[in-house]
């Protein structure tokens, strides 16, 4: 592997603008993102607090089920890994059964 800027187009201008480009269209992705996120978590507060009052359990295996074969389903349309979709619902809901363990506990208090 070579460390010159000759050949690996460090250098050159126009792939140092395709990269920036290519970079913005992240970023802005990246944002969508994080307020989608952010939306999801402001609708799974309350899910949190009408779950808490009602004493029903966080967790809902059935529920994650469907959403897993939904999101596999839409992933394989868009080309995405199915596994991925997955993995990343699987991450973000954990998260989601913490916050909702926590407004229980607090409820309770
Ligand atoms: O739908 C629910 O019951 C939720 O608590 C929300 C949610 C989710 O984040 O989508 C989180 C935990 C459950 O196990 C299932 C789904």
């Amino acid at each position: 592997m070579t460390t010159s800027n000759t050949h690996n187009g460090a250098a050159d201008p126009q792939v140092q603008a395709e990269l920036s480009r290519l970079r913005d269209s992240i970023d802005n992705i990246d944002a969508a993102v994080i307020h989608m996120l952010a939306e999801r978590f402001k609708a799974t507060q309350q899910v949190g607090y009408l779950k808490a009052r009602h004493h029903l359990p966080a967790a809902d295996p059935a529920r994650e089920a469907r959403q897993i074969k939904r999101l596999r389903g839409l992933a394989e349309s868009a080309k995405l890994d199915p596994a991925f979709a997955e993995k990343f619902l699987n991450f973000i809901v954990a998260e989601v059964i913490r916050h909702h363990e926590r407004i229980a506990e607090d409820t309770a208090s």
